[in-house]
């Protein structure tokens, strides 16, 4: 008896509700603490899953892990994102109702892991057909695809999500995976021409010049050496792509994807073309004082993008063509990323319509419109957390003090709407 009751001191309680001091935020945090030092890393609160970043590879996500979970009631277990995961799929199979999880967190918190681990144990545990693994799969190798072209390395987050997504999986009332899509939303387009101290580009661009081949280099008109490109070498620290997947997979995957390959990678280097040197703006002294030439090289972007080779006289002074250049380059990004996202939505064989939405907005605005959306998304977390047991405590004819509705978007703390970068989430129907 003694020995169970240190055990249970030692990793604390498994669910936040069972705590005696449970408005304490010592007590939560100590408890959170406590389970953290023995690589417990999830704790619920009711029906909600708190999870903490371990930052090391723990053995609680192998198969037979999954296969426990599976099919198995909630709190019979220890606290799981597979529990989460089987919780909200078994609903869905015996109500035939729509169910969502939402994964929010400050960056690097593991909202992207999480997410990935969803997906593979749905890829384990659902039943399936020799032709519904191709979607299954598809889905999970759309993963890379969207790292690679939509993650960075940040001060917080050598892997970090630069962009929202919202995926959903369809299943069919057998409950087999059947197809899915993907709908990104706020891409950090400011980053394909300026990255703060410390930060980086895109992976793609690390990754597709240190190790693309000598052919494909040759072939895209690039050299291997980022140095030579002025939107890559603003970082301080190494250009190397040291923890994140290298090319050779990602070429893998896009021809399982299926993606052609020379279309998949054209508008990266249709990009690059903007990002060489001093870009492809010069001053000519030919021309009047103060006129630049905002130039792309025709066989660069003849090859990148098709079609497009456009060379535009206008008077503009060096800056300003800068500017004009830098505005050419996110719109390439932008555009790419959606084509992108709508390549994977086709290929994952959906039978809704494609939905994938890009803004274009400046720095500033595009972290506000983030914030915003993060903000909605967790007031309607509350809102179906808070807001349904208050009604039930009214129901029951308990006194309760309430706390909900509040004013959006005032009711959360501002360091709440700073933290939070992206939120992820995943609808099953
Ligand atoms: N469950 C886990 N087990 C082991 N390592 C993890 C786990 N979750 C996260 N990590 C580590 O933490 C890093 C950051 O996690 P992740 O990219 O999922 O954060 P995020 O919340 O999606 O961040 P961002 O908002 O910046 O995209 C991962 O690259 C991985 O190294």
């Amino acid at each position: 008896m003694e020995g169970a009751l240190i055990a249970r001191d030692k990793v604390g309680v498994q669910d936040f509700v069972l705590l005696d001091s449970h408005t304490s935020e010592a007590a939560f945090l100590n408890n959170l603490r406590k389970r953290y030092q023995e690589n417990l890393i999830y704790t619920y609160i009711g029906s909600l899953l708190v999870s903490v970043n371990p930052y090391q590879e723990l053995d609680i996500y192998t198969v037979t892990q999954m296969q426990l979970y599976r099919g198995v009631n909630f709190f019979e277990l220890p606290p799981h994102l597979y529990a989460i995961a089987d919780n909200a799929y078994r609903v869905m199979c015996s109500e035939y109702n729509n169910h969502f999880i939402l994964i929010s967190g400050e960056s690097g918190a593991g909202k992207t892991e999480a997410s990935k681990k969803i997906l593979q144990y749905y890829a384990v545990t659902c039943p399936t057909t020799e032709q519904l693994q191709t979607v299954r799969d598809r889905l999970l190798l759309s993963n890379p695809v969207l790292e690679a072209f939509g993650n960075a390395k940040t001060l917080r987050n050598d892997n970090s999500s630069r962009f929202g997504k919202y995926m959903d999986i369809q299943f069919d009332f057998k409950g087999a995976p059947v197809g899915g899509h993907i709908l990104s939303y706020l891409i950090e387009k400011s980053r394909v021409v300026h990255q703060n101290h410390g930060e980086r580009n895109f992976h793609i661009f690390y990754q597709l010049l240190e190790g693309g081949d000598k052919d494909l280099l040759c072939w895209l008109g690039l050299e291997r050496n980022p140095q030579k490109y002025t939107y890559l070498i603003q970082v301080s620290g190494s250009l190397s792509c040291s923890g994140i997947p290298e090319w050779f997979g990602l070429e893998r995957t896009l021809k399982t994807i299926p993606f052609q390959p020379p279309a998949g990678i054209a508008a990266v280097q249709g990009w690059l073309c903007c990002a060489v040197g001093q870009g492809g703006c010069f001053s000519k002294p030919q021309m009047s004082p103060g006129c630049a030439e905002v130039c792309s090289d025709p066989p660069w972007c003849l090859s990148s993008l098709g079609y497009l080779y456009f060379q535009v006289l206008s008077p503009l002074n060096v800056d300003l063509a800068f500017y004009a250049r830098d505005a050419v380059a996110k719109a390439i990004y932008g555009r790419t990323f959606t084509w992108l996202v709508n390549k994977i939505n086709g290929s994952l064989a959906n039978k809704v319509g494609v939905l994938s939405g890009v803004l274009n907005a400046p720095k500033i605005f595009e972290q506000f419109c983030i914030n915003y959306c993060n903000e909605k998304l967790q007031q309607l977390l509350i809102e179906m957390t808070l807001k349904a047991e208050q009604e039930e405590y009214e129901l029951e004819g308990i006194e309760v003090n309430y706390i909900f509705p509040l004013p959006f978007p005032f009711e959360l703390p501002l360091h709440r709407v700073l933290l939070i970068t992206n939120v992820e989430v995943i609808l099953l129907f």
